[in-house]
């Protein structure tokens, strides 16, 4: 989307013609409403982009310009390298059946067809035959947990049900765009939970490039790859959540997340920490101990000279070895625990009490990344909204 612009009302090019030459949204209310105001955003395939804002801020318009139901009123919107905005309505239509599904908030199932031809139906558009749609509808029913529903009607099912039917609609299609505005909202938490791990499942599965509208910071930075943030008609900050939890573009932004519970989307690679030594596994329990006494710890990680873990040492059982005259760490290695980088840090918190060194952060081949105190985790356990994660002092890490 480049630089596009939305307004509605008697006058929207007159409208655009004077927010372009400064004029505020406010000012030319009179002449009608500036919806969408100067966006641009790039999503890349296989993206989850999401777009969040509070209710009035321009969402849906702007997801309505992203599939062309409403033309923009100036700029341009560029599907797979075609530009929609320039192309006849018949392409349109085209491009819309074959290239875009769209998931709504109320489902639109329609009540008179079972699942199985609802799941069916933008093939049925497109004239697929009915034995290819049944079987790509069953497949798609079967991706949402849905099996042996085929012949149920949308009133028998339960809200996240309907839901399901309408994301195996959108599957069904095979679209490589979903359009998914504010799909999971009207759903009870933890059945909205359950749809959020199912989608990001999904996927990692298809690699489905998704635009995904939602006016909550939670359910954004737990799916969005990026987010763009929107207020009144404008995209205040377009960015990872990463960027976005930690460097907000402004006030606004900044209220936003003072909601987020940081545990369920920073991960371990967000909040890990260099150690502070590290143990080489041919050395004795005396270089140990004066290790842990130079950097005021008491545990280190034991590496072999590849970086590969093998386990921590603690003070107490330095002590014990320098005081039986052992020469090797022999015996005084304990296992750590590990964990990848990517692992959301709300998933490690039982680790949390059960290891007194915390966790080391590794990849795939077991070599060392990093670690993750316990205090951090305990921290975070403790106020998962608080920025305590970043400022705790390093002394207090060991
Ligand atoms: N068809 C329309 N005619 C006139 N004004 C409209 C139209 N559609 C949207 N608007 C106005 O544009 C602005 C943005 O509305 P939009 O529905 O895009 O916001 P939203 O962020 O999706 O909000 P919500 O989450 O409540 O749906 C609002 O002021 C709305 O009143």
């Amino acid at each position: 989307m480049r630089n596009v612009y939305k307004a509605f009302g008697k006058r929207p090019e007159t409208v655009v013609r004077k927010l372009k030459a400064g004029a505020t949204r406010d000012e030319v209310k009179s002449l009608g409403t500036a919806a969408v105001i100067d966006a641009s955003f790039e999503v890349a395939r296989g993206e989850i982009f999401v777009v969040m804002g509070l209710s009035g801020s321009g969402k849906s318009t702007l997801i309505r310009t992203l599939n062309g139901i409403q033309p923009p009123t100036e700029g341009t919107v560029e599907i797979f390298g075609q530009d929609i905005t320039t192309v006849n309505a018949k392409r349109l239509r085209q491009i819309r059946r074959e290239k875009i599904s769209m998931v709504f908030q109320h489902f639109a199932l329609l009540p008179h067809r079972t699942v199985g031809q609802n799941a069916a139906y933008a093939l049925e558009t497109r004239g697929v035959n009915r034995s290819d749609r049944e079987k790509k509808a069953k497949e798609s029913l079967e991706l949402v947990g849905l099996k042996g529903y085929e012949y149920y009607y949308p009133h028998e099912l339960s809200g996240g049900m309907r839901q399901r039917v309408g994301l195996a609609r959108a599957l069904a299609a095979e679209t490589e765009l979903m359009l998914m505005d504010e799909a999971f909202s009207a759903l009870d938490p933890l059945i909205r939970k359950e749809m959020q791990d199912q989608l990001l499942e999904l996927q990692q599965e298809l690699g489905k490039t998704i635009v995904f509208i939602t006016h909550d910071l939670n359910e954004a930075m737990r799916l969005g790859n990026r987010i763009a943030v929107m207020r009144d008609g404008r995209i205040v900050q377009n960015g990872t959540t990463e960027q976005i939890l930690n460097d907000p573009a402004n006030d606004y932004v900044a209220q936003f997340i003072q909601d987020v519970d940081r545990t369920r989307v920073l991960t371990a690679g967000d909040v890990k920490e260099p150690p502070v030594a590290l143990l080489g596994a041919e050395q004795g329990p005396r270089a140990a101990h004066r290790l842990m006494r130079e950097n005021q710890t008491t545990a280190l990680c034991v590496v072999d000279q590849a970086k590969h873990l093998l386990g921590v040492v603690y003070e107490t059982d330095a002590a014990e070895g320098v005081a039986s005259g052992q020469d090797t760490l022999e015996g005084l290695i304990r296992p750590m625990p590990t964990t990848s980088s990517t692992t959301v840090l709300a998933e490690l918190l039982n680790a949390a009490a059960e290891h007194a060194a915390g966790l080391a952060v590794v990849d795939d081949d077991g070599r060392l990344l990093g670690v993750i105190p316990r205090v951090t985790l305990l921290s975070s356990l403790a106020d998962p909204s608080s920025a305590a994660l970043k400022t705790i002092p390093q002394e207090a890490t060991s």
